[in-house]
């Protein structure tokens, strides 16, 4: 018997092409999809336990955010319209070093997880410090996630010996406990001008010797590029490449100066890049060349950064930013259409971080991750190309439902998982401590 049919959707697969089934069905089984087709007119549906009338509203795969840093919600609006030089080091490293603790980044990722399950992202992929310490928060609130923990050659949350940082990073992984295979771990060397070159090959063997994905910022500032030819004469891709870290498990966050050199040595590597457009738009970052990495043939996935540096978490905004800005930036309207950017934020998000053979798509013998939005309301209608309201016109306040791993975590905007006013409650309390030491 199946578990769930949802019937008499506006079905988006995003499988190899943008396929749309119009009044299509999907059928869920051991929380997997077992089938999705076009029922003939007047086919018997068949049973199941649940099933549901999606009355003509869009179901598609669930959204995945392949770049955050869960805890840093608590300091959403902290440190607005500043570089990200002055943003990071005057701001926000102080900032953690006085309140980041075991506690407060459970509370953080937990707010951070109930904001994007809300909105329609049942996938993320993290960084930050103490993950083992928020691991179970993301679990209960029931979202898939890989956390990577945080390498830095400063003292750091939980780290205060920098010469320890990949021994602790290998010692979270092994005590690795979140309480569900949806929650796994990985490694996130901070920077090249945070890391050496030793903390980076460290950190990448250890993550290659336990499975994991490797993650790096870089890239992200004219200043990190210029410092870099200066000190090294050669960029920092061509650095990371030359150090050997570069591969199909390396995700390159940013990676915004990048020149045609470069581009060819992400697509000849291998390695993934992150495109945080609103990230890179707020702290006046530049633009990365994602048409180009497009073109080399680069997996390119869509993140939003930490909350300080966004600030939400919705994917709906970074996909219309995504679409928005390269047409801007090239004087082309035809580059980065709707199609290929929902791609970015779903099936090429879940490719970046080796999960496309689970989710990503709405596709028999994937995992059960999808969303279901309300398309009922006068800002979709009318509906003609589904790709269109998804990057242009939908917001998270659309999403209605929400399944991962075929359980339903959010039904008619309500979260199931947690007390979300509690949440806030707690996360409201925390707040109250931060404002008195913090600058505004
Ligand atoms: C190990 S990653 C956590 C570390 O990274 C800081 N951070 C957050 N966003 C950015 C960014 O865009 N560039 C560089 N560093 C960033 C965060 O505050 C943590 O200290
Ligand atoms: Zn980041």
């Amino acid at each position: 018997m199946l578990e769930t049919l949802i019937h008499n959707g506006v079905i988006v697969t995003v499988d190899d092409a943008f396929s749309v089934l119009p009044r299509g069905a999907l059928a869920i089984r051991d929380g997997g999809i077992v089938n999705v087709w076009m029922p003939a007119a007047g086919e018997t549906l068949p049973q199941a336990r649940e099933t549901i009338d999606a009355g003509g509203a869009l179901v598609m795969p669930g959204l995945v955010n392949a770049h955050t840093h869960l805890p840093m919600s608590l300091f959403r609006g902290m440190a607005d319209d500043l570089a990200l030089h002055q943003w990071l080091q005057e701001r926000i490293l102080p900032a953690e070093q006085a309140h980041i603790t075991p506690k407060s980044v459970a509370l953080g990722a937990e707010l951070s997880c109930a904001e994007m399950v809300l909105g329609g992202v049942t996938t993320c992929c993290d960084g930050y410090f103490l993950v083992d310490h928020f691991a179970g928060a993301v679990a209960r609130v029931g979202m898939r996630a890989i956390l990577g923990q945080g390498v830095i050659d400063f003292p750091a949350p939980g780290v205060p010996d920098p010469t320890l940082n990949v021994t602790a990073a290998r010692e979270v992984v092994g005590r690795w406990q979140s309480g569900t295979p949806l929650v796994q771990p990985a490694i996130f060397c901070h920077a090249p001008y945070t890391c050496s070159a030793a903390t980076l090959q460290a950190g990448k063997a250890a993550a290659d010797e336990l499975g994991l994905l490797f993650q790096i910022h870089v890239a992200e500032t004219r200043q990190e590029r210029e410092d870099w030819m200066g000190r090294h004469g050669q960029s920092p891709i061509a650095y990371l490449d030359g150090l050997g870290v570069l591969d199909g498990r390396t995700l390159l966050v940013h990676a915004v100066w990048a020149d045609a050199a470069d581009v060819a040595i992400v697509a000849r590597t291998g390695a993934r890049v992150v495109h945080c457009p609103q990230s890179n738009m707020k702290l006046a970052g530049g633009v990365a060349p994602v048409p180009d990495y497009l073109a080399a043939g680069v997996t390119v996935a869509l993140g939003t950064d930490g909350c300080a540096s966004n600030n939400d978490l919705s994917m709906w905004g970074e996909m219309d930013s995504a679409a928005k800005l390269h047409k801007v930036h090239r004087g082309d309207p035809t580059v980065m259409d709707a199609a290929t950017v929902v791609g970015m934020a779903t099936v090429q998000g879940a490719r970046a971080l080796g999960l496309d053979h689970l989710i990503g798509s709405l596709t028999p013998g994937k995992r059960a991750d999808l969303i279901v939005l309300k398309t009922a309301q006068p800002h979709l209608t009318p509906l003609y190309h589904p790709a269109s309201h998804l990057v242009y016109a939908a917001r998270a306040a659309d999403v209605n439902h929400v399944m991962v791993d075929g359980r339903w975590i959010v039904r008619d905007q309500r979260l199931l998982t947690i007390d979300l006013d509690d949440l806030m409650d707690r996360a409201n309390r925390f707040a109250r401590k931060i404002a008195v030491s913090a600058p505004t």
